[in-house]
Parts: structure tokens; sequence; C-alpha cells
């Protein structure tokens, strides 16, 4: 089932501490978003990759793409401020039709398996997330003292892809802008239309790569990986 991806690759990696953007460090000797946009460079049903960039970045990345034959590349978009913005960016790029996924670069365990059952149920839906049970007991808290407990059972980890009809995804983040909106995930915008969203159960292996010590978990990931071949 064919569909379109839009990658937000043009943050900082602040929180990664490595002094650049953090999509741009290598793991296993291949730069993370390599790492990413492979899994949908050889995705058949992917039709299309839409990335979005800082174009002080743009001259090394199109030659780290070429050098990794990643042909499905439509555009190049530039960045905004805030990761929501880049999307945008991206998202008046895409043809306007169909299905829509949103993927961060810096999530480059994405599990080729879950694409087509995030796709099939924003087909069948509209909106659809991958996302995990929460494995911690969470905690409100007001400065450094506990307020409450949230009850964990229907807590749920949201993770990248998230996928959506094309039309629902240009009117959520239209709504968005008009509004002054600024979510941290696509689909906050989409359930402000009021839209279901489908949460389908992903692997805890797609983790975002956000700070130093996620670096040690995505060797641990890949060896597995590499073990299992
Ligand atoms: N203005 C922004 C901010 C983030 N992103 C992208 O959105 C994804 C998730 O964002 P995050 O993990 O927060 O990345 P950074 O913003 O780079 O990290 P930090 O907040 O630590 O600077 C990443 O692939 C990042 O490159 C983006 O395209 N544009
Ligand atoms: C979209 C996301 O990856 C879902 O968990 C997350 O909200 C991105 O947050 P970030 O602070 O922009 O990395």
């Amino acid at each position: 089932m064919a569909y379109q991806v839009i990658i937000p690759a043009a943050g900082q990696g602040k929180r990664m501490e490595a002094g650049k953007n953090k999509i741009l460090l290598e793991v296993n000797g291949l730069p993370v978003f390599i790492h990413t946009l492979n899994v949908f460079q050889k995705d058949e049903s992917c039709k299309g990759i839409f990335l979005a960039i800082n174009p002080e970045e743009e001259n090394a990345l199109k030659a780290i793409l070429a050098e990794n034959h990643i042909t499905k590349v439509v555009a190049l978009v530039p960045g905004g401020k805030e990761r929501q913005y880049s999307i945008f960016n991206a998202l008046k790029h895409v043809k306007q039709e169909g299905i829509v996924l949103v993927h961060d670069a810096a999530r480059p365990f994405i599990d080729k398996e879950l694409i087509l059952p995030l796709v099939e149920a924003a087909k069948e839906k509209g909106a659809a997330i991958l996302a995990v049970p929460v494995k911690d007991t969470i905690k409100k808290a007001a400065g450094n003292i506990v307020a409450k407990t949230v009850e964990r059972t229907s807590l749920w980890a949201v993770q990248t892809p998230q996928a959506f009809r094309f039309s629902i995804l240009m009117n959520a983040y239209k709504k968005a802008e008009q509004d002054d909106f600024l979510g941290t995930d696509d689909a906050s915008l989409v359930e402000r239309l009021g839209q279901e969203i489908v949460i389908v159960k992903g692997n805890y292996d797609n983790i975002k790569l956000t700070t130093p010590e996620d670096l040690y978990f995505a060797e641990a990931i890949l060896r597995k990986r590499q073990e299992r071949l």
C-alpha cells in the first residue's frame, strides 16, 4: 500500500551534546539518517522521501545521499525553528493524495514490518501511530515534589512513524498554524480536529537517539540484528 514519507532531519541535536546535528553521527560506520532512510529506500511501497534539512548541511547531506545510493529523496526542504515547522515545510511539497508518514530521522531502527500495518490502519481510520506500553511509573510533579502518580495501564510511549491521510494531516497543520499551536508530535495536531488516532503496537528497539546514552543502546540494537543474520 503506497505512501510518501516526510523525514524531519533539521534539528541541532543539542541534547546529544555531540557539537553537531546528531543525525550525522555514525553508528556502525553509517550516518544515523542513512540507517533511517535505507528502510524507506528499500520499501517498494514508499513512493517518495521528503527530507527537512538545515540548509547549511545541504551539500554534505547531498554527498552522503549519493554515496549511499538513496534515490527516493524527492525534495530537500529547509527546516524550521521547531520540528513541527520543519514538517509543515515538507508537507507543502508532498503529492496531495493518499497516505503520508512522518518519521524522525533520529529513529534509525524502525522495523520495516511495522510500516504496512501502520499504513493500513491510517488508510482505514485516517490516522495511526506507533507506540509501546510505558514500562516505568510516571508521576506528575510541581517542581521536584510529586503531585500525582499517573495510572500506567492506559499510558503509551509514542514513537514515529505516524501515518495520516494527506487531507487530515494538512488540515491539522493549517489549524495549528492558525491557532499558533505547537505540539511535540504530529498526532497531537490531528487530535485537535477531533480525529480518532489508532495506536499500532511497535517495539522497544525503535528508540529516538536523543542523549549520549542512546548511542550505547544503538550499538547494542545493531549488534543484536547482525547476530540474527
Ligand atoms: N527544528 C527541528 C527540530 C527537530 N527536527 C528533527 O525532528 C526529529 C526529532 O527531533 P529531536 O529528537 O528533538 O531532535 P533535535 O531537535 O535535533 O534534538 P535537540 O532537541 O536535542 O536539539 C529529529 O530527527 C530532528 O532532526 C527537525 O527536523 N527540525
Ligand atoms: C515525535 C516524537 O518522536 C514522538 O515521541 C517526539 O515527540 C519528538 O520529540 P522531540 O523533542 O522533538 O524529539
